[in-house]
């Protein structure tokens, strides 16, 4: 049967439409559906709440100007290690690349679903491409407000023949005018755990491969009801983040229940310590939880490069970090592992860093 706002959600085959047919969330809106379908809705405990919210702290805002000035080393470590996220202005990626890449976003979203469906899991013909709804719908008790495309960064020649044209320009720009300030930010936390230079073991491991995910978070109704993205950390070693200026991202604080909001900052970029780094760190460095909610008004869109371990690496607290005789909290895995079993399961605030403790 086909779909109409009035219709409720249970005389009609919402996980058909949205999740199989690939229509995604965006299909859902564009319907405009006065209530939200109840495979959307979230328990209570994944309510944000006012009494859960800190408005008195936010992460550190870093000023990147001066990459030689050692202070800015020493601010980026401690950001890494008391909060696992902060803001960087004055990087260097020029503003047309950041909105050249959130337009290409909207683009590839706008586009008709049977198009942005070639390129779901069962009809992609590479594993490199991936364009699908939620986090992994199969495993989830509750649906995600979101939609992505998920491009896994093999070679240029690669990227030429199997992204969408819709976007594959841009993402691709953004991926290489960020490969400066990911290098950058790399060596400054190295210096803080004492590896004195990146070879080409530790290039691998830092940042052997890439993945550059576009979302889409259309305006949803009964947006307290769901979420846009559920409790997670990231399984990367650094998360290059871009967000619109829709906020909504919220963060953990460390060694706390409570949550901070990421405020919008114009040409700001976020960067984000995901598992694979506080396992090299051996637990230094801090991956933590963050969410993303539902938003009412607005369509909000946001672009993660996750810079990651290459698949077949083993990943382990780093010699350099254990040299003086601190005690390994995680044991050597593989990282392809890793991810396999991060993505197996939802969003369900359970650490997947457990995976790798000793
Ligand atoms: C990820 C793997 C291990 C997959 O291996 P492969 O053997 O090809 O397995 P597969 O059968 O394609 O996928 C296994 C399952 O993961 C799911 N999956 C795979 N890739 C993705 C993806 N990009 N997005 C969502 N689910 C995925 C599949 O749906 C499979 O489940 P099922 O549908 O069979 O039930 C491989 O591609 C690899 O080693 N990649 C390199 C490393 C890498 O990509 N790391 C990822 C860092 S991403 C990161 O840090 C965070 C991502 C994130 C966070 C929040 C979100 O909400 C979100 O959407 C995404
Ligand atoms: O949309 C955002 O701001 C964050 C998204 C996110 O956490 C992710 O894709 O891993
Ligand atoms: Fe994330």
């Amino acid at each position: 049967m086909a779909p109409s706002p009035s219709m409720d959600s249970k005389s009609w085959d919402v996980i058909s439409f949205a999740v199989d047919k690939g229509h995604g969330v965006k299909g859902l809106a564009d319907l405009g559906l006065e209530t939200l379908p109840k495979q959307y809705i979230q328990p209570p405990e994944e309510k944000i709440t006012n009494s859960t919210v800190v408005t008195d702290d936010s992460i550190p805002v870093i000023d990147l100007s001066n990459w030689t000035d050692p202070k800015v080393a020493e601010q980026i470590c401690h950001a890494a290690e008391k909060w696992g996220f902060f803001q960087i202005v004055n990087h260097g990626i020029p503003i047309e690349v950041l909105e050249g890449v959130k337009e290409a976003t909207r683009r590839f979203f706008d586009l008709p679903a049977e198009q942005k469906n070639k390129h779901s899991k069962d009809n992609s013909p590479t594993n490199n491409v991936r364009y699908g709804t939620s986090f992994t719908p199969k495993a989830e008790k509750a649906l995600e407000w979101k939609d992505f495309l998920s491009l896994f960064y093999a070679s240029d020649d690669e990227a030429a023949a199997q992204w969408p044209s819709a976007c594959r320009n841009e993402a691709l720009d953004f991926m290489k005018k960020s490969e400066f300030v990911i290098r950058r930010l790399m060596e400054a936390l190295m210096k803080g755990l004492n590896v004195k230079e990146i070879d080409g073991t530790k290039e691998s491991l830092l940042m052997g491969s890439k993945r550059i995910n576009l979302n889409y978070y259309p305006k949803c109704p009964e947006p307290e009801l769901t979420v846009g993205v559920g409790r997670h950390s990231d399984v990367s070693t650094l998360t290059i983040l871009l967000q619109d200026d829709i906020g909504g991202l919220y963060v953990k604080k460390l060694d706390s229940d409570s949550w901070v909001h990421v405020p919008p900052i114009n040409g700001a970029i976020v960067i984000n310590v995901g598992d694979a780094l506080q396992i090299l760190s051996n637990g230094r460095y801090k991956s933590i939880e963050h969410r993303v909610i539902a938003n009412g008004i607005k369509n909000r869109v946001s672009v993660p490069i996750f810079v990651n371990p290459r698949p077949s690496d083993a990943i382990g607290p780093l010699p350099e970090v254990l040299e003086g005789g601190e005690k390994p909290i995680y044991k050597k895995v593989l990282y392809s592992d890793y991810v396999k079993h991060f993505f197996r399961k939802a969003h369900d605030g359970k650490e997947t860093v457990d995976f790798a403790k000793i």
